[in-house]
Parts: structure tokens; sequence; C-alpha cells
């Protein structure tokens, strides 16, 4: 396949367009040519490096008609998530680095104040594109500028109770503001809400392309479609649309028409998903973030034999194995049904499934509910997303002591997305927590048991697992709780040396102490339990050890470890222990084991640290035997 860069002959516009500037010297007949070139670059370029795809798709022509009408940087875009700013990344100086984002030392994965003068806002998580805005709008009354200020949100972005507390609060202040509700009825999963129903039916009745769109349920909302913006204007907007989001003559007249329109301006654009790339267009689901592609076919390179499964998959299989068993499991998920391993559950039981679009305040408060009515919720939700419900799980959940299982992926460094979506404050923001219990499994029998313990536990319980294939160890047929707070050591040291160690580890890096505990002949324990700590055990290995060396992909201060430090404390053990995790300063992006290793968290990062810390006493030859980072 031959690859084409934007200098390659056949592109005759987009190597001419690096900067906003150069976009408004070309005539507006030119534009939708553009439009094509764009296109096809990133088709191909996604196409080799993998990344988010089809919403990028879909906000080419928006990208364009924005910077040609909008005189930035001066004005300020603020794009919600930012996982569809790629055609603004290339409209902005950075399409010849496009080849580079998300990988280590590339473009960030979304907009990044630090990455450019035209990405007003760094974003990553949903929904905070109008509050971010109004900031700015607000700051440009304070200081009596000129300055206009657009957000750019989804339907998906707008299943997000943030961005309705900044449009009131916005039209409350009578803001100077333009909202473009960039609606492709979809969000990564078809998009949920009686909102989406009824932009549905408002498509509809004005004939739109609408492959997604069987407007569901609240007939009685059918009369709202004559008013398509009325939500909208009570809350202060003036609401305009809804227009088609690919036609650049369209957008150009609205941007004209609303650029200088006082107050806070609502405009409506109804665009595809995957726009202009066939498989994308008809499987967005599929195509929203994707690894390699065929540019002309879009087949995906097929699975390598005997790749073992993922603990999402293992976890999306043991809650369906649980929910045929217990009619009284419901799961929910905050509009990440694929990327939570819910896809099989949702179908199988979808009377007890529920996506209830990007809320996770709602989510969690919601199995609060459930919960409160004798159901056993497990909520399904990224680490990084359930910060976002940090007070209903305490408020909500802990206090009201609610038998609620979090089953909390993407625990630890996620990789390409950086660090908007680490998920590696959970174990410090978990375990202060009265009544929470908080595990961490290191395999995926692990996995399985410690959800087990969670649902069968009288109240909330929370089980975090990493964006990483499993171990491919033999898993229990039936998965049995476990005894609460107690680990396990799952390696004894030979005794061959002094000084001894002992390795603390939780979840993912019981693997990765196993690793170094092989050079060092340490012991290595598997705490399982974040709270309760087995106390027991820390204090034999206290008695027994000359070094404890507590391991966590999670923040180092507040982590489990400093849970460990509190007991020995607490039990006046006047030992020495290195405790290992992240270092505190937020992690970039790039590979899950590039980014280990920069913070010292492989294997040879954590031999390192504990011959550091035991500099001086002899060590055999084989302690060079892990690779040294390069
Ligand atoms: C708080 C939060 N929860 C979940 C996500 C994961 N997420 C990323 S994009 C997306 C869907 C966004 O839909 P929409 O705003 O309609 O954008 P589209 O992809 O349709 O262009 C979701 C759920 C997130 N980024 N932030
Ligand atoms: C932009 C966004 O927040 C999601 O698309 C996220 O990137 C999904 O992450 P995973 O790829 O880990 O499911
Ligand atoms: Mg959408």
């Amino acid at each position: 396949m031959t690859t084409h860069s934007a200098d390659t002959p056949g592109y005759t516009l987009l190597g001419r367009v690096n900067t906003p500037a150069d976009l408004r010297q070309l005539p507006v007949r030119e534009l939708p040519h553009l439009a094509v070139e764009m296109r096809r670059h990133l088709i191909e370029t996604l196409g080799r490096i993998g990344g988010h795809f089809a919403a990028n798709l879909g906000t080419v022509e928006l990208s364009i008609a924005l910077h040609h009408a909008f005189d930035t940087p001066h004005d300020r875009l603020v794009w919600d998530v930012g996982h569809q700013a790629y055609p603004h990344k290339m409209l902005t100086g950075r399409r010849a680095r496009l080849e580079s984002i998300r990988k280590l030392g590339g473009l960030m994965p979304f907009c990044h104040r630090g990455e450019s003068e035209y990405d007003a806002f760094g974003v990553g998580h949903s929904s905070t594109s109008i509050s971010a805005a109004a900031g700015m709008a607000a700051a440009a009354r304070v200081k009596a500028e000129q300055r206009r200020v657009v957000a750019i949100i989804g339907d998906g972005g707008m299943t997000g109770g943030m961005a309705y507390e900044a449009m009131n609060h916005a039209g409350h202040l009578g803001l100077d503001l333009l909202v473009v509700y960039n609606d492709n009825d979809m969000s990564i999963s078809e998009n949920v809400g009686a909102l989406r129903n009824h932009s549905a039916r408002i498509a509809a009745k004005l004939g739109f392309p609408t492959p997604h769109r069987e407007a569901e349920g609240c007939e009685n909302a059918m009369h709202l479609a004559d008013r398509p913006g009325a939500l909208f204007e009570t809350l202060g907007f003036a609401y305009h649309g809804p227009i088609d989001g690919h036609d650049l003559d369209a957008l150009l007249g609205a941007f004209e028409q609303l650029k200088d329109a006082k107050g806070p301006q609502f405009l409506h654009i109804i665009t595809t998903k995957g726009k202009g790339f066939e498989p994308a267009e008809g499987d967005p689901i599929k195509y929203h973030g994707v690894t390699q592609f065929d540019p002309v076919t879009g087949a995906f390179p097929g699975k390598k034999p005997g790749s073992k499964q993922t603990y999402t998959q293992v976890f999306g299989d043991w809650l369906c194995e649980t929910a045929a068993r217990d009619p009284k499991l419901v799961a929910i998920t905050p509009a990440m049904r694929e990327g939570s391993g819910l896809v099989e559950y949702s179908q199988k039981f979808a009377e007890r499934y529920f996506d209830c679009g990007i809320a996770e305040q709602h989510a969690v408060t919601l199995a609060a509910g459930l919960a409160c009515e004798g159901l056993k919720p497990v909520c399904a939700i990224y680490s990084t997303f359930l910060q976002r419900g940090y007070d209903q799980l305490i408020h909500d959940v802990a206090i009201q002591n609610l038998p609620v299982l979090f089953a909390i992926d993407r625990g630890g460094l996620v990789g390409a997305d950086g660090a908007t979506h680490h998920g590696v404050f959970d174990l410090s923001f978990l375990r202060c927590i009265p009544n929470l219990v908080v595990m961490a499994p290191s395999d995926e029998n692990e996995l399985r048991r410690q959800l087990a313990t969670g649902l069968a536990h009288a109240g909330p319980s929370a089980v975090r697992y990493p964006r990483a294939t499993v171990q491919g160890v033999e898993v229990d047929v039936i998965a049995k709780p476990l005894p609460l707070g107690k680990g396990r050591v799952v390696r004894e040291t030979h005794g061959r040396r002094r000084p001894r160690v002992a390795f603390l580890a939780f979840g993912a890096m019981v693997q990765t102490a196993l690793e170094a505990a092989e050079i060092l002949d340490a012991t290595v324990a598997d705490m399982r339990f974040v709270k309760p700590l087995d106390v027991e055990l820390i204090l034999d290995l206290a008695q027994e050890n000359d070094l404890l060396v507590t391991l966590e992909e999670n923040a180092r201060l507040g982590g489990a470890g400093s849970g460990v430090n509190e007991v020995l404390a607490a039990h006046h053990q006047p030992l020495s222990v290195l405790n290992l995790g992240l270092p505190d300063h937020f992690v970039e992006h790039g590979t899950r084991e590039e980014l280990l290793a920069q913070i010292g968290l492989d294997a040879a990062g954590v031999l390192r640290a504990v011959q550091k810390r035991l500099r001086g006493k002899e060590f055999d030859a084989r302690e060079s035997a892990l690779p040294r980072q390069a």
C-alpha cells in the first residue's frame, strides 16, 4: 500500500495549509477539496498508526469552518473530550506530526494547552468544554476584551451533567458564548437518553440521514419535535439549527450569523461519525478507537493465534456467568459498554443492564438506589472516570454501607491516552473511605475470586484491574470468595543471602515483583487486599526480613504502600521500608510498557531501586540479568 504524505502528488492543497492563516487565504470554493484531502490523510495516517478515528472523520468540515470563520487563536475554540480534534490539529501546524499522536514523545492524544496556542483548554474527560468556555467568556467580560469563545461538544458529551450546569450558569450570566452541538447520534456505543431521542425525532422530521436514529420511547415528546430548541432555550441559549455539519456553506453561513451575536448561542449541527469512510460510517463503534487497518477495505489484522484474554474480557465473562446464577445482579456502565467488556452481558441481560450515558456521578448513585432495593449492582467504571463519581461513592454508597461492587477497569497506566486517562490515584482515594473493601488481582483467577468476594460482601467493595492481557493461569470453574483481608505468599526466599528482602506487591505489580525477586532471592507477597490490609502477614514479613518493598501501579503518595507504613508504625516496627509506585508528577502517553520502564516500575527499575537502597551489600553477578534501561 503506498503511503501518502500531504506532500505526495495528488495532494494539491493540504501541503499549503498549515495554519488558520493559510486556510483563510484559500478561496471558499476550494474548502470542499481541502476537506477531501484532509479526510484522505486521516484515513491513510490512522490506517498506519491507529488511534481515535471515526469521530475525526466527522469534524473535518466543522474544523475548517471554525478556523476559517473565527480569528483563532485569539478567538477560543474549546473541544470537548478532544478525541475528535485531529482535523483541528492538522489545521494548526501539527499535520506533519499527526503520525506521532499518542506515541511516546509524540503529539498529545487530546487537546493540550502546552502543545499549541490553538488548544485553548486541555481535555480528555468529557463534558468540560462549556464550563471552560464559559470561564473564558466571563474573563473576556471582566477584562473588557473583544474575544469570541466557542465550545464544541458531542451528543455523548451532552449526556454529562456538567454540560447543563455550565449552560444554566452561562445562560444566567448571559455570556457571549457559542456552543456547537455536534450531534452524530453516537457516543462510543449508540448514544442514550431522552435528549438523544428528541434529537432523533428532529433529524428524522427534517430528513437527515438517521442510520442510528430509531427514535424510541417518550412518545409524548413527539410535540417537542416542533420546538427543537426548547430545552436549550430554557437554559438561556438561543437555539439555531439543526444544520448539516458536513455542508461547508451552511456552517460558514451559520458562523457568520452567530459569531458576533450577543448572549449565549446554541448551534445544533448533525454529522455522521465516520463520515467519508464507508466501513466506519457503517460501524462507528468499531472504528471509534482503532489499531492499524487497511485504508482501502477497512480490514483489521487478524487476532494473533493463542493471544490471551484481557482482564476486561475475563470480567465480562464472569459477569455473564454470575448473572445467569444470580437474578439480583444488575450492571451499570457510564457509556463504556465496549471498553468495560459489557457487550455480551448487555445482550443477554438487557433488562438488568443500564448504560446511563457519560454520567459517572449518576451511575454511582443509581447503583446506590438499586442496592437500596435489594439488588446487587455491579458498577463497571474506568478508574479515571470514577474520579467523577467520588463524592457519590462516599456520600451515597459508603456512608450508607450499600453493597455496590465497583469493577474498576483501567487501573494503573493505560498507555496511549496518557495523563488524563491513567487510573493511578484510585488506591489512594479509595483506601481512605470507611466501609469500603479494596482489592487488586494479580492474575485472572484472582480477578474472578475478588469479584466473587465483592459480590458476596454485605457492603461496598472495589476490584481494580489493569488495561492488560492476563497471565494465562488456570481459572477455577466456580470463583470462590476469598477470606477478607488475607494476602498470600507467592514466592518464598531460599534464604541464600542477607540482607533479606520481601516484596509486598499489589495487583499487576505481583508479576513484576516475582521477576525482580528471582534475582534478589526475595520473598513475594501478593497482598490481594489494599483494604483491609493483611496486618498479620505484614508483621510476619517484618519479623523475617531486613527490607520490605511495597510495589503498586498507583501514586506512591497515599497508596497501598502508605497503608503498609501505617501498619508498621502502629505496631512500632522500626524497619526499613521502600515504597515503590508512581512518582508525584503526571505521566504522559506511550505504551504501558514504555511508561512503566520510564518511571522505573518495570522489573529492571524495581531491581535498581532495591539495589540503591541496599547499596554496598554484595550481590551475585546475576543481578545484571535483567535488561538495563537504555
Ligand atoms: C468523563 C468521561 N467519561 C467517559 C469518557 C469516554 N469517552 C470518550 S469519547 C466518548 C463518547 C463521546 O461521544 P460524543 O461526545 O458524542 O463524541 P463523538 O465520538 O460522537 O464525536 C466517551 C464516552 C470520557 N472521555 N470522559
Ligand atoms: C476518548 C476516550 O476517553 C475513550 O475513547 C478512551 O480513549 C477509551 O479508552 P480505552 O481504549 O482504554 O477503552
Ligand atoms: Mg456523538
